[in-house]
């Protein structure tokens, strides 16, 4: 998403903004961004980092719990799917931290290890060829501020144990000079890997995750806060219709129920962009659903009743997963057959014709879910 340059960027575009107070408003105003913060000004790329709108209770659970730890030093994690507005929420906790040094914003799967020590403590001119002007790395450019480390899951094991070191000591070394500088950094650090089973894997140090793990935000995905899509349909509608200088359009209310349904695999982002191209297409009338574009396969620009049925399935699958029952393939399989076998009145040839499968491989399901008995012979 980002490198040390867009770091770097994110650092500058905070530090004129001082410390603005985002605003929390009270609950109610449904599909009003309910909390905004400090707007990005002219350098803003997109319209990322303006507001974050919050509605369903699992969201405003989440920022009383940032309310209450924003303002202490503790380092952060915040777990949670791609999409989900982790970075956004992670400037949302700085600009309530009363840190007065900038946001710098990291993306640790994006560096080439042999740079990691300047990345990391900053050179000294000289230090190495190219290395032409001193340079802060990330904890002196974050000094007093937030260091935001993006998709830590993905940092190299060698990396980790510096980072650790850094951590331990509070103080870096810039390559090239041997004057150890003090650093009061603020770390709040975001992953979509489950962090735990990347320790249990060997590939992330497991005193490494302590020293990160001390309060940890899961930010749940869209699916499982369907009271903030929305809102934040509204947000991105409002958003980009001024960016084009056109009045935001409204949101039909069959296009709504196709947006409620959907499960969303890439979270806020991809709400984002499926608004962004149905503003684009849909000249200057509501919002329809054959204006909605929806990644991942899901053709359906159509509320789930409309859908046609292996869409329906995919959905129904998507949110299955979620909370997923124990064995589910096998269970799965079982009702497939079992529906098809019903459904074509106990005959084996018309089950596996209805399939599209052999019989032989129809008998063999029947059995292995006790459909048949293991020693039956079916002349069907
Ligand atoms: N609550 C919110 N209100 C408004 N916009 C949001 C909200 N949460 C996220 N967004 C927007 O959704 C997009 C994705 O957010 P963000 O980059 O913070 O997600 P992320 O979890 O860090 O993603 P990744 O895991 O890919 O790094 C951004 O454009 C962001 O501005």
């Amino acid at each position: 998403m980002h490198g040390s340059s867009e770091g770097q960027r994110s650092a500058d575009w905070n530090a004129p903004h001082g410390r603005q107070a985002a605003s929390l408003s009270p609950a109610g105003g449904q599909h009003q961004p309910v909390l905004t913060l400090p707007d990005s000004g002219a350098q803003a790329l997109s319209i990322r980092a303006k507001a974050l709108a919050f509605s369903d209770p699992l969201s405003y659970r989440l920022l009383t719990q940032v309310e209450r730890i924003a303002p202490s030093e503790a380092t952060v994690l915040v777990m949670g799917e791609t999409g989900t507005g982790k970075e956004l929420l992670a400037r949302h906790i700085h600009d309530r931290s009363g840190r007065e040094g900038p946001f710098v914003a990291i993306n640790c799967g994006a560096f080439s290890e042999s740079l990691v020590d300047a990345e990391l403590f900053g050179h000294e001119a000289g230090a190495f060829t190219g290395a032409r002007a001193p340079r802060a790395g990330w904890f002196e450019a974050a000094d007093r501020g937030t260091l935001f480390l993006d998709e830590i899951g993905d940092m190299p094991l060698p990396m980790q144990v510096k980072l650790l070191r850094v951590l331990q000591e509070r103080q870096v070394v810039r390559v090239g000079s041997r004057q150890p500088i003090h650093i009061d950094v603020r770390l709040i650090a975001a992953t979509n890997v489950d962090l735990e089973r990347a320790v249990a894997a060997g590939r992330f140090r497991h005193d490494l995750y302590y020293r990160l793990n001390i309060a940890r935000l899961d930010l749940p995905p869209l699916r499982q806060r369907v009271g903030d899509i929305l809102p934040l349909a509204t947000h991105f509608l409002g958003s980009y219709a001024q960016r084009l200088g056109r009045p935001p359009p409204i949101l039909s209310p069959t296009a709504q129920r196709a947006l409620m349904a959907h499960p969303w695999p890439g979270n806020i982002r991809e709400l984002e962009n499926v608004i962004h191209f149905a503003l684009l297409v849909s000249d200057d009338g509501p919002i329809l659903p054959e204006h909605l574009k929806f990644a991942g396969g899901f053709p359906a620009i159509r509320p789930e009743a409309e859908l046609a049925p292996i869409d329906a399935i995919a959905l129904q699958l998507a949110r299955l997963f979620d909370a997923p029952a124990e064995r589910l393939m096998e269970r799965l399989e079982a009702l497939i057959i079992e529906r098809a076998y019903t459904h074509s009145h106990f005959n084996q040839v018309r089950t596996a014709q209805l399939l599209g499968v052999t019989r032989n491989v129809v008998r063999t399901l029947l059995k292995r879910h006790g459909l048949v008995d293991s020693d039956r012979q079916d002349a069907g």
